[in-house]
């Protein structure tokens, strides 16, 4: 419609200059194929922004079910500022591309046909000369912006950078505060944004050096069309309106040409933005099995058999670690730090898989287990005690089990939460700013909220760590209790939490040194006395000092 609007108003020309009565008629199809033209132009808008949401829904989507897929090692050693950048700045950088990038590439190729199509209705030879002149500059403008998608590469590491400095600055901030790092800090944090701005800057000006010149040579088709079509008009071989309407038609293509480094700069930048989308999308996911239920015959919750395991370029953390445990069983691990405690439980989740032999949970092998299905019989309480931002109750019952409130209170009392009832209840907020909680609070919530998983295996990684002596008996005795019915593992510095367990393992530089009961234990002379000697040698030492 478009086209056919731009030839009429050389065919109107042609009818004023030579007064013919077909004019009105010319006329009135000028303007009707302008009114028609324009419903269009509304539908082409909103299906562009419709189709730009679309895609942006689903990209959305596939990078939050991807960040919940990923594994453990590349979340733990990853910086969350890329995963930001991913959600954020890429993402606004690919939503343009959808709406403005992919209609210019289609646009060009219904330009390309349409402008062909029409000038040839008017003049084969001007039509040839135009398009041969075309399709040498389009080439021409898409060399000169190929530094842009190198300049584009590192604007987007160093952004990525920087809103990795600017995470940890707040994540930090008391830590920070406390060593007076504000200056240095916020002087990384400069040097972070200054660098991703001088690679904006600095990728500016390429495409302006790009924008400039391909104003320059997107002329060329447009000057030949007038030069040729004006000697034509003088051998009388062309007519006024004819050249008119030819430089019409050509008239939308050539806006387009001119542009067309500009464009393909902008499509560079976006090609970056989505080779970074893709690399993440692309990230191995955790591995998967297909069986979703236990084999309840095998008797054993937990069998490790010669376990090796390192973590990615890194040397051996667990070397030929077996052990076996039974349901209910209560078992604790002991061990100096670094000597692969943690990691064994992160083993045992599935949350890593071992570099060599075998890791059964409830018959199966992790890689056997559909992780969901195997995470649904395990309640892991890490060192970390993270809460979810939300109320008490959402952070003690966040999955499927239901509980009434009132026995939910009075678990929470006999965990030594009672206080934090006190004014709004299990609605207290507790997640959202977790500095206002303890440490040792924020220990007894995530220990209560495992508990009240109902799994059969209950992982405790140093779950008394926080709490002073008189919280951690009570907490201790609440455990003890909590735990009667069910097969749980503890990973204990303090000795006197895991004096009851059913068998103990002693773990050093990553190979189980010694295993049994904490009589059994005592009466060798091992590692395990060496640390139990070493540590009431500290808590008398600690006594001395108090008293
Ligand atoms: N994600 C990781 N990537 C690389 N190395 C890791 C990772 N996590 C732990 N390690 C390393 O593995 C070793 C064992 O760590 P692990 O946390 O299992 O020890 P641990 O016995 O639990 O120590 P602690 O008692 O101090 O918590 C350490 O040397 C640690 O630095």
């Amino acid at each position: 419609m478009d086209f056919y609007m731009r030839k009429m108003i050389g065919t109107v020309a042609d009818d004023i200059l030579d007064h013919k009565e077909t004019f009105m008629a010319s006329f009135l199809l000028l303007l009707g194929s302008a009114f028609l033209a324009s419903p269009f132009h509304g539908i082409s808008t909103y299906t562009k922004g419709r189709m730009s949401e679309e895609v942006m829904l689903r990209l959305r989507l596939a990078i939050g079910r991807k960040t919940t897929k990923l594994r453990m090692p590349y979340l733990e050693t990853h910086d969350s500022g890329t995963i930001i950048s991913h959600l954020g700045s890429e993402m606004d950088m690919l939503n343009g591309f959808t709406y403005y990038g992919l209609s210019m590439i289609t646009t060009l190729f219904v330009q390309l046909i349409g402008v062909t199509a029409f000038m040839l209705s008017v003049d084969i030879e001007i039509t040839i000369v135009f398009i041969s002149l075309s399709l040498v500059v389009l080439p021409l403008s898409i060399l000169m912006t190929k530094q842009v998608r190198a300049h584009e590469r590192v604007f987007r590491s160093q952004l990525a950078h920087s809103q990795q400095r600017a995470k940890e600055g707040i994540h930090f901030i008391a830590l920070i505060k406390s060593f007076r790092l504000e200056r240095k800090v916020y002087a990384q944090y400069e040097q972070a944004v200054q660098q991703s701005t001088d690679a904006a800057i600095k990728n500016g000006r390429t495409i302006a050096y790009v924008a400039a010149a391909g104003k320059a040579i997107g002329f060329i088709p447009l000057i030949a069309i007038i030069a040729l079509g004006v000697w034509r008009i003088s051998k009388g071989t062309l007519s006024q309106g004819e050249l008119l309407s030819l430089v019409a038609i050509s008239g939308g293509f050539f806006g387009w040409l001119q542009d067309t480094p500009d464009i393909v700069a902008y499509l560079r930048k976006a090609q970056v933005a989505c080779e970074r989308i893709y690399g993440f999308l692309s990230l191995p996911e955790e591995e998967n099995g297909s069986r979703a239920k236990p084999d309840r015959d095998s008797g054993c919750v937990v069998k490790l058999e010669d376990v090796h395991f390192a973590y990615p370029g890194e040397k051996e953390v667990l070397r030929g670690v077996s052990m076996e445990i039974r349901l209910g069983e209560s078992i604790a691990i002991v061990g100096s730090s670094g000597s692969g405690k943690s990691t064994l439980m992160k083993l045992i989740c599935g949350f890593v898989e071992p570099g060599s032999g075998r890791v059964e949970f409830m018959g199966l092998t992790t890689d056997e287990w559909e992780k969901e299905a195997m995470r649904r019989h395990i309640a892991f309480v890490s060192q970390k005690n993270q809460l979810f931002p939300g109320t008490l109750r959402d952070n003690l019952l966040p999955g499927q089990v239901k509980l009434e409130d009132e026995r939910l209170a009075d678990l929470c009392r006999e965990a030594g939460l009672e206080y934090m009832l006190a004014d709004e209840g299990l609605d207290k907020h507790v997640g959202e700013s977790e500095i206002e909680l303890s440490g040792g609070e924020k220990q007894r919530i995530t220990i209560l909220r495992a508990l009240l998983k109902d799994a059969e295996l209950i992982l405790l990684d140093e779950p008394t760590s926080a709490l002073d002596a008189v919280t951690e008996e009570k907490v201790q005795a609440c455990l003890q209790l909590l735990t009667k019915s069910k097969t749980s593992i503890t990973i204990a510095h303090r000795m006197a939490t895991i004096q009851n367990a059913d068998r103990i393992y002693v773990l050093q530089q990553g190979q189980i040194v010694q295993c049994g009961t904490h009589d059994e234990l005592i009466q060798c002379n091992g590692p395990y006395l060496e640390m139990l000697k070493l540590q009431s040698f500290k808590d008398r030492a600690e006594v001395m000092q108090w008293s």
